[in-house]
């Protein structure tokens, strides 16, 4: 049974639906659907064949069905795991707009792990911001979920060798939290999708947002380029120990096209920013009850960010 519509895309609308389960159980599921078009090629079917390929990562929701159907001029649809809110509605729904300190590194630290997962799959996503990851529903609401590959890109080439990068490259993404290098209009790399993270999570901590809150390009590009000089200590104004994050963006900026990212020296200054302030970055998030907590099991599918090897560049 068709139910509310969740959310309307660029390409596609997404519903919830639900249906029985073998034991009579009504399950609710998320379904997307694209209609088909001619000379255009289908996000749809990117989005399956990336979440078929991290369906080994627990911030990837779980295909249940998908295919195509003739009817109505064609579409294709996908029935996915259904999931919470996204980021950007939940830091929306807190005082000023934003999270605590540890809720949002904790956050911003699992948009990382589901990121570094897709680049293990050598795809970037290309457009990360907080309407683009979601929480789980109880009694999942620990877990972030990545959401809308629409724009992702393969990096490698049939060799599985990092892509030559192209000489011109047309923008693409969220003006607001696209990295430089799009502004550039150059090829995008996984440090890129490294630097929007680190936006995602100065919008939903720093009171006020990005302080590039214009909408001409030209504005938003030359704001971001100062916040890296003269306007840097404004990017991170308020927050109570912006160090780390400091070194989140400089690391990020020391960074070429084909570098490899060292995420696990980025979860650590992250883990350590809270640790730093007395508190754990895998503590509670504000909206899960004790209840949840309780029933929250710490082990994720994805690599666990606690007791990894301090990394080459983990020295702070
Ligand atoms: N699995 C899901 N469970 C619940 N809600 C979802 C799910 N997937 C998507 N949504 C909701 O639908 C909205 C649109 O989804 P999505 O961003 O994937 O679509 P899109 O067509 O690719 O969008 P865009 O135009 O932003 O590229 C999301 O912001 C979210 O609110």
């Amino acid at each position: 049974m068709v139910g509310q519509l969740l959310g309307v895309g660029g390409f596609g609308d997404v519903f919830q639906v639900s249906c029985k389960d073998k034991d009579g159980q009504t399950v609710d599921y998320a379904l997307k659907v694209e209609k088909q078009k001619e000379n255009r090629h289908s996000k749809l079917k990117m989005e399956i064949a990336i979440l078929k390929a991290c369906n080994d990562c627990n911030h990837f929701t779980k295909i249940v069905d998908r295919g195509k159907r003739d009817e109505l001029g064609g579409y294709f649809f996908i029935i996915m795991e259904l999931v919470g809110k996204t980021i950007g509605d939940m830091a929306k729904k807190h005082p000023n707009g934003v999270f605590s300190f540890v809720t949002a590194l904790g956050v911003g630290s699992q948009c990382l792990e589901g990121i570094e997962s897709l680049h293990k799959h050598e795809y970037i996503h290309r457009d990360i911001k907080p309407a683009n990851f979601a929480i789980g529903l109880p009694p999942k609401q620990h877990i972030v979920y990545v959401l809308d590959f629409g724009i992702a890109r393969k990096f490698t080439n049939f060799k599985n060798e990092v892509k030559t990068p192209r000489q011109r490259v047309a923008f693409k993404g969220t003006l607001r939290f696209c990295a430089l290098a799009c502004h550039q209009g150059v090829e995008l790399g996984r440090k890129d999708d490294c630097e929007s993270i680190l936006y995602l999570i100065l919008s939903v901590l720093v009171v006020g947002g990005l302080p590039w809150d214009v909408e001409n390009r030209h504005d938003v590009w030359r704001i971001k380029e100062e916040c890296r000089r003269e306007k840097r200590s404004e990017l991170f104004r308020g927050i109570r120990r912006a160090k780390e994050l400091h070194l989140f963006m400089d690391y990020i900026d020391s960074l070429a096209y084909q570098d490899q990212v060292d995420y696990d020296f980025l979860y650590k200054i992250l883990a350590l920013s809270c640790t730093e302030v007395g508190a754990d970055i895998n503590d509670p998030y504000e909206w899960e009850s004790m209840e949840d907590v309780k029933k929250r099991k710490k082990k994720t599918n994805c690599k666990k960010k606690e007791g990894k090897k301090i990394s080459k560049k983990g020295k702070i």
